[in-house]
């Protein structure tokens, strides 16, 4: 199972395989003593070259020879090195080589489960249990699998950090457990299991090494650790499988794998299995069939997050085969034909067994090697899976090696072994990666945070160690043109004609409102009275506003925790701009007093003395659910927009006191420099990066061209409103500032004159935003979604202005 490595760190890829471009020499002469490996250290042999780094150790012996002889200390181990020779040992040595003592420890503590015992034990209890992993019972482990991990991924949240690793142990932990077994763990007991693992396979490893059996006797912290994992594991599996409640559901449901045993007799003896057989199996397959699935899962995302095009391949495949939600069947995972060349590719390069090892028990030949009786034979599918001779450009991920048959059937791959211990999980394992991946990739989209990408760890397995993803909600992609918005997204009616203008609205096709996008409106108002921001009996007038609306056209992709933000957040602002229809719209002084605390609060200042403690504290409430677990600069970028919006309240107040409003000395260049960061629009634009898991690119960030684009859409969206807001805002008394009173005073120009222009002003401002995303989309695709998003965000306000009763005179409301 696993050699001495004493928890190494292999750091990734680089070092591992020496280029190579011709097999090994083959001695001439049959019967040779296998090479010894160059650089044994008096004492320590190889051991430290091993340690240090075992992949990359093991690799370079392939230069050497198909069995290489190595030094581990006083002992002498012949690693193989050559796939062919490997498959020889495990198929046509199978009976001569066992495994040796490293599984010796583990049957001490765990008795004679399939993956310790050998010979005719080892055959009788693999007929037994072969049947539970028979093509009959697929689909219904399909069922469960696909539920579990919807369960998993339904309780995880929009923006949440993942450790990767840690969630998918925990995944296929019980994935095995209720399918197999039909059982449940408790989550104090998966951790318990999660914590006992390494423990148990350190002590394995060290007792292994012990000159003597009674070694593993001495009272030293490796075997009292060792005696503590096993006494744990027992105890985990005694409650899922052995207890009474565990016996009661197997009996329940009488195909599972304990119910095989419980009703098999051992041919042995005539006698039926004992308990302490059912609990040895449950424990051969928590530890075979959990680490080495959930350790490829962790690799499968973390190769998927490197290669973007590769995870849109299999998005699209899974769409067309796959019906979303439903149950995965054996006849469609057969057509995801693209999704398996990725996970071979994998299982290929992530072999997740670095060591496996059999004993010679009498002299054999191994190709043209002698070797004599006791010797031990180490390989590792992960180095034999990185040769360079077997595999073009070994260290690279191309799922393409697989496609059109190629590859598959190579004797070079073996992730699951050969011979009589072949892998008896193999289909289980293939199955359980694809629908796992599936259903997690279709609801979230893993974002790497910075500096927590996988490392290589050579452990008994290869791990993907410090992974951890941010996750953002996944909706159906929508394919971005050059030319236009997204062609997936269905249009949305807008009203024929333009509410003041008489002509036809321009159409916009408007982005589809999420699902839950009702739920969220009332989680808002719930969340609003609480705040003390509305009274109850407020609510319906308020309600009719439909703000929940604009966020679900200008934020589609939105769900969740990141849904409920948005809604807060433009709930809150709306509230906060009626208050500036009162006498704080007039009134400099009250316009700062009610402004300038929110400001301090961006800053962190919480005193609490100011006159509107309600705004002021739901807002120190969404400026800490905005900027939680965001980057320094996304907070720096997003504090000083807010600063400059919270900012135009006191300005506006200022000119409406000072008469300077809209055409009394404040030209239209003026007006729209003041307006763009009063519509809120830049710290929405902030907030797309929030609902999409991760900053826009740094270099994007840094273009000119993208400060324009933000101003554009922030001025089009302004301009959207003026338009739709202008019939209200010709009725009010106080001084309003819109472009086509401004363009009507300033200029001198009609009512239609004015309204034309301003359409045409969006226009162009549009016009050249698609110019702007076209050119910063083709030199940083990387940055394509945040583009698209400012889109969306225009389309929104647009399609929600012409739609909401915000905007209609008060005369009209609710008719
Ligand atoms: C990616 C996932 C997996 C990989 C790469 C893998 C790999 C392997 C390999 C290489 C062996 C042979 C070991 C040897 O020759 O000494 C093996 C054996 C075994 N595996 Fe798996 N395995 C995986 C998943 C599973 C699953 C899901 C289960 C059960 C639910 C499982 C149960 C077993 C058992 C019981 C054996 C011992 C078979 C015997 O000796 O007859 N494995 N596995």
């Amino acid at each position: 199972m696993a050699l001495p490595t004493n928890a190494l760190l292999a750091e990734t890829r680089k070092r591992i395989v020496p280029p190579r471009t011709t097999p090994p020499p083959v001695p001439t002469v049959r019967a040779a003593v296998p090479p010894l490996a160059p650089g044994a250290l008096p004492g320590l042999g190889h051991a430290a070259a091993l340690l240090r780094d075992p992949l990359g150790f093991l690799g370079s012996l392939a230069r050497l020879g198909g069995v290489v002889r190595i030094r581990l200390g006083p002992r002498t181990v012949c690693v193989v090195t050559d796939a062919r020779l490997v498959h020889t040992l495990l198929v046509a040595l199978a009976h001569d080589c066992p495994r040796g003592a490293v599984q010796d420890t583990l049957k001490t503590a765990f008795g004679d489960g399939l993956l310790m015992s050998e010979g005719q034990a080892h055959r009788d209890r693999r007929r037994i249990i072969q049947p539970a992993f028979g093509p009959d019972r697929m689909a219904g482990y399909l069922a469960v699998m696909h539920q579990v991990t919807e369960e998993r991924a339904g309780r995880w949240r929009s923006g949440q950090v993942l450790d990767v690793a840690k969630e998918m142990n925990h995944l296929a932990l019980e994935i095995v457990t209720r399918s197999l077994f039909g059982a449940r763990l408790s989550e104090d007991a998966t951790l318990a299991f999660h914590r006992a693992l390494p423990d148990l396979v350190k002590g394995q490893i060290v007792q292994s090494l012990y000159p003597h059996p009674a070694f593993a006797r001495l009272p030293l912290p490796v075997n009292r650790r060792f005696d503590a994992a096993v006494r744990v594991l027992n105890q985990v599996v005694d409650q899922a499988v052995n207890g009474r409640a565990g016996k009661a559901r197997s009996a329940q449901r009488g195909n599972t794998l304990p119910a095989l045993l419980r009703a098999a007799t051992d041919p042995a003896t005539g006698r039926a299995l004992t308990e302490a057989d059912v609990r040895s199996e449950a424990i051969t397959m928590f530890g075979a069939g959990t680490e080495t699935v959930s350790t490829t899962l962790t690799w499968l995302l973390d190769e998927l997050l490197r290669h973007p095009e590769v995870e849109a391949r299999v998005l699209a495949e899974l769409d067309e085969h796959l019906p979303a939600g439903a149950t995965p069947t054996p006849e469609a995972l057969s057509r995801l034909t693209y999704t398996r060349s990725v996970t071979q590719e994998v299982v290929r390069l992530h072999a997740p067994n670095a060591f496996l090892m059999r004993t010679a028990q009498v002299p054999v030949d191994l190709g043209p090697y002698r070797i004599p009786a006791g010797t031990e034979l180490l390989y590792s599918l992960t180095a034999l899976h990185r040769d360079p001779v077997r595999y073009d450009e070994p260290l690279s991920f191309r799922p393409e090696r697989w496609q059109d048959g190629g590859g598959l059937g190579r004797p070079s791959f073996l992730p699951f072994g050969a011979g009589k211990h072949k892998c008896i999980g193999e289909a289980f394992a293939w199955a359980e990666l694809t629908v796992a991946a599936a259903a997690i990739l279709r609801r979230w989209r893993p974002v790497a945070v910075p500096g927590a990408r996988a490392r290589e760890v050579v452990w008994t397995t290869v791990q993907a160690q410090g992974l951890k993803v941010r996750l953002a909600p996944r909706t159906p992609t929508t394919v971005a043109t050059d030319e236009g918005p997204a062609a997936t997204e269905p249009d949305r009616p807008l009203p024929a004609r333009c509410p003041f203008t008489g002509t036809a609205a321009t159409p916009v096709p408007a982005p589809r409102p999420p699902a839950e996008l009702r739920a969220a409106a009332d989680r808002h108002a719930d969340w609003a009275v609480r705040h003390g921001l509305l009274a109850p009996a407020e609510l319906p007038g308020y309600q009719a506003y439909g703000l929940h609306e604009l966020i679900g056209h200008a934020f589609p992709r939105a769900r969740g925790t990141e849904l409920d933000l948005l809604v807060d957040v433009l709930g809150w602002f709306t509230v906060l701009d009626d208050r500036f229809d009162g006498p704080p719209g007039r009134r400099p002084a009250e316009a700062h007093a009610l402004v300038d605390p929110l400001i301090s609060a961006l800053d962190g200042d919480a005193r609490p003395d100011t006159p509107d403690d309600r705004l002021l504290t739901a807002w120190r409430e969404l400026w800490h659910r905005q900027s939680e677990s965001t980057s320094a600069a996304w907070r720096a970028r997003a504090a000083r927009e807010w600063r400059a919006c919270l900012a135009t309240f006191p300005a506006e107040a200022e000119h409406r006191a000072r008469g300077t409003v809209p055409a009394l000395g404040l030209g239209l260049t003026d007006t729209m420099r003041l307006r763009r960061h009063g519509s809120c629009l830049y710290p929405f634009m902030n907030i797309l990066e929030r609902v999409h898991g991760a900053d826009a690119p740094a270099a994007l960030h840094a273009e000119p061209a993208l400060h324009r684009l933000r101003a554009n859409t922030a001025d089009a969206a302004t301009l959207i409103n003026d338009l739709y807001s202008l019939e209200r805002e010709e009725r009010q008394s106080a001084a309003a500032f819109n472009t086509v009173l401004t363009l009507q005073r300033v200029r001198g120009c009609t009512r239609s004159r004015a309204v034309r222009a301003v359409r045409a002003r969006v226009a162009r401002l549009r016009q050249e935003n698609e110019e702007l995303r076209r050119d910063l989309g083709r030199r940083h695709p990387a940055g394509r979604w945040y583009l698209d998003g400012t889109r969306e965000l225009v389309a929104g306000v647009q399609a929600w202005t012409s739609t909401s009763d915000r905007y209609l005179v008060p005369g009209e409301r609710g008719r």
